[in-house]
């Protein structure tokens, strides 16, 4: 996860926090050597290697480190890069390597007798199963077998991608690791698992949905609350029948189990529905947003772009008493969550706060002017240019707007 900040005119500079965290479980043996939480950019004699010990390493395109993941080799530029740009307090904090892992989108192929759950083989269509994937909450590599019995079970056919048949295209795997009734040191390991099964069908009238339920009720019998795993949140049906390469469809449903997913990061409840985005680390999310609260001053007017369910605009409202937040989302199914999560805010929370239902990278500067701070958390493929040209071009733009307004 990658996220900037960025502390509007008139002193323009710009913050990065980054916290990444390598991957999952440590094997029985041998044990790995715990690993520092936080490590400085000052120069440190690594301790013993630290490794992923993974039987997957090789074939899944999950993982790129293998070795020294509590200090990977990008450390030095990430460091020397920031440095460069007048940021000398970057720091870099690894949380857990391994079940760090709390959310996963998993391809679901092979035949009904032989499901492979799992990610594609870097660089083709292939999919790897990852039974002992050992970046995963270890609640998700169990969920996934209970999964597998269940396709075995109630003959439920995994898609076939060139032929656009079979039922059961991908699932998605997120972790709540909030449960209050459990003593906090617990809470982690006990985390409960809320499943969406991608279904190769329209809704849930389509033939075949009978499977559809049958799985559902699988999972919830045999993982569910009355359980003896009880591993199970809750259970959802994502419909997607296009013939891209995109996850998921436009419908979804809540099946069984409780409909609410919380979350507890940053200082707050957090509601998050499978169809938002989630971040996938949420010790690194937790610990990346307790350390960007400092960064932000008190009663600061703050825009929030690519905010998803604006955790973290939400999270610097209840801790930073901002005048304003203002979130800007292109998922309009994050709007639910984002409401949610504000009814869960301490009452003493009186900032303005707003979600807007738009695309961050057009007329940017209607986000940008009169916010004090801008927190940028795109995804993967970046910022969008005419967002990084308005970053870029803010203080004249704000300059003008004062002059005009005769305010200068
Ligand atoms: C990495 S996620 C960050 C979400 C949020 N900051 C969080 O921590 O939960 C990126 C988000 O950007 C949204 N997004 C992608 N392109 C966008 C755009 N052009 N304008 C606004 N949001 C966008 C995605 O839907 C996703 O929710």
């Amino acid at each position: 996860m990658t996220l900037r900040l960025v502390s509007a005119p008139p002193s323009f500079s710009l913050f990065s926090c980054r916290a990444t965290a390598s991957t999952a479980l440590p094997p029985p043996t041998p044990t790995p050597t715990p690993a520092p939480t936080l490590i400085s950019s000052i120069p440190q004699s690594p301790p013993l290697t630290c490794a992923l010990h993974c039987p997957h390493f090789q074939s899944c395109s999950g993982c790129t480190h293998e070795f020294n993941l509590h200090r990977p080799v990008i450390l030095d530029d990430a460091t020397n890069f920031f440095r460069k740009h007048g940021v000398s307090d970057f720091t870099f904090d690894t949380c857990k390597l391994w079940g760090w892992r709390c959310r996963a989108k998993l391809a679901v192929r092979g035949s009904s007798t032989e499901p492979l759950i799992g990610l594609y083989e870097e660089g083709t269509h292939n999919v790897v199963d990852i039974p002992q994937c050992q970046a995963h909450h270890p609640n998700i590599n169990a969920a996934v077998e209970l999964l597998r019995r269940g396709i075995i079970e109630i003959g439920v056919e995994p898609y076939i991608e060139d032929e656009g048949t079979g039922d059961l295209r991908y699932v998605q795997m997120a972790v709540t690791t909030y449960n209050t009734s459990l003593p906090a040191a617990q809470r982690y390991k006990n985390g409960k698992v809320q499943v969406t099964l991608v279904w190769n069908s329209r809704n849930e009238n389509s033939p075949g949905s009978d499977k559809l339920n049958a799985l559902a009720n699988f999972l919830w019998k045999n993982g569910g609350q009355r359980s003896r795993l009880h591993l199970i949140h809750s259970v959802w049906a994502n419909f997607q029948t296009s013939t891209n390469n995109i996850i998921f469809g436009n419908k979804w449903r809540h099946l069984l189990g409780e409909r609410d997913f919380w979350e507890h990061v940053g200082g707050i409840d957090v509601s998050l529905a499978p169809s938002s985005f989630g971040q996938a680390n949420t010790r690194a999310f937790d610990a990346l947003l307790r350390r960007l609260q400092k960064y932000v001053p008190y009663e600061s007017d703050v825009a929030d772009l690519y905010a998803g369910a604006g955790v973290i605009g939400l999270s610097l409202a209840a801790t930073r008493k901002c005048r304003s937040i203002k979130c800007i989302e292109i998922n309009k199914e994050s709007k639910a969550s984002f409401e949610k999560t504000i009814e869960r805010l301490p009452a003493t929370v009186d900032s303005s706060i707003t979600w807007h239902h738009a695309d961050a990278s057009k007329e940017p500067f209607l986000w940008l002017l009169g916010s004090d701070v801008v927190v940028i958390d795109p995804p993967r493929k970046g910022l969008d240019a005419s967002l990084i040209d308005a970053l870029k071009n803010i203080s004249s733009v704000e300059r003008k707007a004062f002059s005009s307004s005769g305010r200068l």
